[in-house]
């Protein structure tokens, strides 16, 4: 298009080199003022064509219109929800590591009034929360939103701040009492009381913490309250042979006590680990009566839970019109949670049933757009403090003297007017760990404090600093023998046909990465300890990919499997000398399933740390790309490193390390904020 009047004359625009005509990176025929971002990487030749393709069909002939729906893809794209005009440091912030050094603050951006002006009455776009609905793209509050994207964020805002301002619902207060009293009777289980307390009268409870502050059991806890407190009217349980729901807990639809409950996790691997932990808390429980009420619960994903229909119009079974029906759904790992996802699942849901959302918020978001459970816990408030006796009560006791502890946080007691229950104090017994200190510097954000508890190495924290990245031979000597004892572990109990063993090899240490590709990429790592481990184990060499102790990663959802995008699993011997069958899941119950139903799959023998969300690993290598790289956040080496159980090796540059710990992922959203103009 370059009928605009409105982008400066071509000879005026800087072009920054080089520029390959051959490159596939770039737009062609695309308008010289916009080809030049293009050409500078702050957009895509994919993202320009689609800005230019909706401009074609609207009649916008504004190229600063364009390139501003161009933005909102790249944002997409990118993880967020929408695209701040004024924000212009994240729109200079360069998108992979090809774009960074490139000089984007000489670039002709549009002067920030003027181009609001335009996009604010273009017919491409519809402005405010009242524009009209059949344009593709939405300009709210200074934020210009894809409309899919506008639609799912207001259907999230509008859900949870009706479960957030909605009345209590009803329990039974004596007993609810008394559960309370049973459940969490120490001191130091103060907050997690008051999560269940919320719980039980609220109907959107947000329950945040980081590694070992007691999340898990405080759901496995708290399901013993609702299912003592909370039942629904005059339930006496399931008729005999009632059907069984999926995700739900225990052999039936629902418990003795009536309280239909389902557990869900965004990945089989987190819902196998939720499932696993849920249980090994209740057996635990002092009162045989509260072991009894909740069973031995059964978690699946979000996508089983929901009814996931691949190819369908209707991609869920479950939704506005059909809602699941559970009484109570508790979501682990609600960070890895993307916002169309999010806005599935709260429309399924009864607007009376009650939801539990749990997660750590500082962990890396999902790759797909959106950080909801970060901007859940960290809006201002949206409703006025919850009114329950039981739980002004619990929060008089678990709320006292406990200011933000980061600069940007909420306080807790606003905090709780958005359901939000944050654990503070870390449970587990390993004091001699540094995982947990270590983790706590870099989430708020001391540079310093990381590289000396980095430093300091000892058994459970080693760096390895190498002023280029590239691990040094005592670095990779370290590496080598991890690897190779765990996928000797691995392939000798594959080889032997041991599923249990294999998958308990397989969580015994990973390498992480950031990048796919690239010198310190998940390829070269990947092909590193394949090598590795091929060497120590005498595998002969083949082309055939079906051989037992092949570590495997699902790349999509294949629900008519039960299997799910990242879940992993691996190649065990069955039967005859070359039959081989896929094992997934729970050590101590796997999954197994015939190679010729499996979904697309890859090997995994090393993964990005995205990947790895979810799973946790005895021991991890973390090899950190450079300093530059627009991947290295705040948030990948947190939960690098809280995917570590027992020990975790860092290795490159102290200017990686601080470079990390410098950049929180910024994602653009409207959520954090009261609905804009
Ligand atoms: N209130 C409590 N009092 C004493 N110990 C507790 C309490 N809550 C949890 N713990 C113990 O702390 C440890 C960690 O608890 P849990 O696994 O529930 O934490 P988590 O937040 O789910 O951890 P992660 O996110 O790492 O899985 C467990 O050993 C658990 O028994």
């Amino acid at each position: 298009m370059s009928t605009t009047t409105h982008a400066p004359t071509p000879a005026a625009v800087p072009t920054p080199e080089p520029t390959d005509e051959g490159d596939p990176r770039l737009a062609v025929g695309a308008p010289a003022w916009l080809a030049t971002f293009n050409v500078a990487r702050v957009v895509s030749a994919a993202d320009l064509r689609v800005a230019l393709r909706l401009g074609r069909l609207t009649g916008e002939g504004d190229d600063r219109v364009l390139l501003a729906v161009a933005l909102a893809v790249r944002a997409v794209r990118s993880g967020s929800v929408c695209v701040r005009l004024a924000d212009l440091d994240s729109l200079r912030r360069p998108e992979d590591e090809e774009s960074v050094g490139v000089d984007t603050d000489h670039l002709p951006w549009p002067p920030a009034d003027e181009w609001a002006e335009a996009v604010a009455r273009s017919p491409l776009v519809a402005a405010g929360v009242d524009g009209p609905d059949d344009r593709p793209v939405r300009w709210v509050g200074g934020m210009l939103y894809l409309d899919r994207y506008w639609r799912d964020e207001l259907a999230v805002r509008h859900d949870v701040d009706g479960r957030l301002t909605a009345v209590d619902l009803p329990v039974d207060d004596a007993r609810l009492a008394a559960a309370l009293d049973r459940l969490f009777p120490a001191e130091q289980d103060s907050r997690q009381r008051l999560a269940a307390a919320h719980a039980a009268h609220r109907r959107l409870t947000v329950l945040t913490g980081g590694p070992g502050t007691g999340k898990t059991t405080t759901v496995a806890r708290l399901l013993a309250v609702l299912h003592d407190a909370a039942r629904p009217d005059g339930a006496q349980g399931p008729p005999p042979g009632a059907p069984r729901v999926p995700g739900s807990v225990g052999a039936h639809a629902s418990r003795p006590s009536g309280l239909r409950v389902a557990l869900a996790a965004p990945t089989g691997k987190a819902a196998a680990r939720l499932q696993e932990a849920v249980r090994d808390v209740v057996s635990r429980f002092d009162d045989p009566t509260d072991r009894d009420r909740v069973g031995a619960p059964i978690a699946s994903t979000l996508h089983r839970l929901l009814g996931f229909r691949p190819g369908s119009t209707t991609r869920f079974k479950h939704d506005a019109h059909h809602h699941l029906p559970h009484d109570v759904v508790v979501v682990d790992e609600t960070s890895m949670v993307a916002l169309p996802l999010m806005a599935r699942l709260l429309e399924a849901m009864r607007p009376d049933a009650r939801l539990v959302l749990v997660g750590d918020p500082d962990q890396l978001a999902s790759v797909e757009a959106g950080a909801v459970l970060g901007d859940l816990v960290n809006r201002s408030p949206v409703a006025p403090p919850p009114s329950a006796p039981a739980v002004l009560a619990a929060a008089d006791t678990a709320l006292v003297d406990a200011p933000p502890l980061l600069p940007d946080e909420v306080d807790d007691r606003s905090a709780l007017s958005n359901g939000v229950v944050r654990l503070r104090t870390v449970h587990r017994q390993d004091q001699d760990s540094e995982i947990l200190p270590l983790a706590a510097a870099i989430k708020a954000g001391r540079a310093d404090d990381v590289l000396a508890l980095l430093r300091a190495g000892d058994r459970t924290v080693q760096f390895f600093e190498s002023p280029d990245g590239e691990p040094d031979d005592a670095a990779v000597a370290e590496i080598r023998t991890d690897a190779v004892d765990a996928g000797a572990r691995l392939v000798a109990a594959a080889r032997a046909g041991d599923a249990t063993g294999a998958l308990a090899a397989l969580a015994e240490h990973r390498v992480m990465v950031a990048h796919r590709r690239g010198p310190a990429g998940r390829g070269r790592w990947a092909a590193q300890v394949e090598a590795w481990v091929e060497e120590a184990t005498d595998r002969p060499a083949t082309d055939n990919p079906w051989v037992a102790g092949r570590p495997l990663i699902v790349t999509t959802n294949a629900p008519d499997v039960g299997l799910y995008n990242g879940d992993t699993g691996v190649l065990v011997a069955d039967g005859d000398a070359s039959g081989v069958v896929a094992v997934f899941g729970d050590p101590d119950a796997p999954v197994r399933v015939r190679t010729h139903r499996l979904p697309p799959v890859e090997s995994v023998h090393a993964m990005t740390v995205h990947r790895a969300q979810g799973s946790q690993f005895r021991r991890v290598t973390l090899l950190l790309p450079p300093e530059t790289s627009p991947l290295l956040t705040r948030e990948l080496l947190y939960t690098a490193v809280t995917r570590a159980q027992e020990g975790v090796r860092v290795v490159g540059s102290e200017a990686a390390v601080r470079a990390a710990v410098a950049h929180p992922v910024r994602r653009a959203s409207g959520l954090r904020e009261p609905l804009g103009p």
